[in-house]
């Protein structure tokens, strides 16, 4: 069963845009990353998901149901850490988090207690006498205290350290393996590759690929390094497949995608020297996404 479904959404900020014609599918019990640059639209996304904004044309189902139609049948069963935490400072943290639970019905005290302890939260403090990872913290116990099928997270790693991120982590993986499904917005690759187990790239306002992060490292760019006796021709490995092409004196490296036999011919045209082929590594693969188009 898909938990999360958009179809062709579109969010226009009057003429601004937000994001553009996505499509993607979150299956129950997937840990699903959601990743790109800033300003590329995974905010909006998860907005127009939350019906926190209105989607200008298309539309999204969560458990099967319309988001904008159901939304507050839905959000009773979804748990949400936006990436900026606002509160109201002067409450203490177990004030805010009883107010919270108030709106599930539910006796959630017994996992507001387990949450703070699994993330050394104090929660007879004042939220305003609390540092920003601690903010961030109180916001991961509101946004799990309800133990809700679905957890959206948008930019959740900021102001945690190290040691937390990884607590957090386990936390996330304990929620999945208790069966809830998680949308994981990040522009950090390496957080995203370590927990989830697909991601969508989202790039100004589009879906540039949905995929397995397993597939994306299997099928794709090849690296190659030559070099040849004598210089080469630029012109002689411009062909189809082949990006980032630099050729120095007697130097060429490319990244390859495509049928390797055509470009092995290329490559006995030469006298080479040497030659390497490599695998890109998963940040090389990304940052692809990442460049802005001329
Ligand atoms: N309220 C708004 N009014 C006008 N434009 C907006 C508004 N919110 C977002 N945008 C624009 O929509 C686009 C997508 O922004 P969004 O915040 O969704 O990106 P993001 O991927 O979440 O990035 P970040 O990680 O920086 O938050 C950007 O070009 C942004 O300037």
């Amino acid at each position: 069963m898909n938990v999360i479904e958009i179809n062709n959404l579109t969010k226009n900020y009057g003429k601004a845009r937000g994001i553009t014609d996505i499509s993607f599918q979150v299956e129950e019990g997937e840990i699903f990353g959601f990743i790109g640059p800033n300003g590329a639209g995974k905010s909006t996304t998860i907005r127009t998901l939350l019906s926190l904004i209105y989607p200008t044309s298309g539309s999204a189902k969560i458990f099967g149901k319309d988001c904008v139609k159901f939304a507050p049948e839905i959000k009773k069963d979804i748990g949400y850490l936006p990436a900026e935490v606002f509160y109201y400072d002067n409450m203490k943290v177990i004030d805010l988090l009883k107010y919270s639970a108030s709106f599930y019905k539910k006796d959630c005290r017994k996992r507001i207690k387990e949450l703070a302890e699994m993330l050394d939260l104090d929660l007879h403090k004042k939220i305003d006498d609390l540092s920003l990872g601690n903010k961030k913290k109180v916001g991961i116990v509101q946004g799990l205290l309800h133990e809700p099928r679905l957890i959206i997270l948008d930019e959740p790693t900021s102001g945690l350290d190290p040691l937390m991120q990884q607590k957090f982590f386990e936390l996330l993986r304990e929620e999945n393996k208790k069966g809830a499904t998680i949308l994981f917005s990040s522009h950090i690759l390496s957080e995203v590759q370590k927990l989830c187990d697909r991601v969508a790239i989202i790039k100004e306002g589009k879906i540039v690929q949905v995929e397995k992060i397993s597939t994306l490292k299997e099928n794709t760019y090849k690296k190659f390094k030559i070099e040849t006796a004598a210089p080469v021709q630029r012109s002689l490995f411009q062909m189809e497949g082949v990006n980032d092409l630099e050729a120095d004196g007697t130097t060429v490296s490319f990244l390859y995608r495509g049928n390797l036999n055509e470009v092995m011919k290329k490559i006995t045209d030469v006298e080479i020297v040497n030659l390497w082929v490599t695998e890109p590594d998963l940040e090389e693969i990304f940052m692809h996404y990442y460049e802005k188009e001329e």
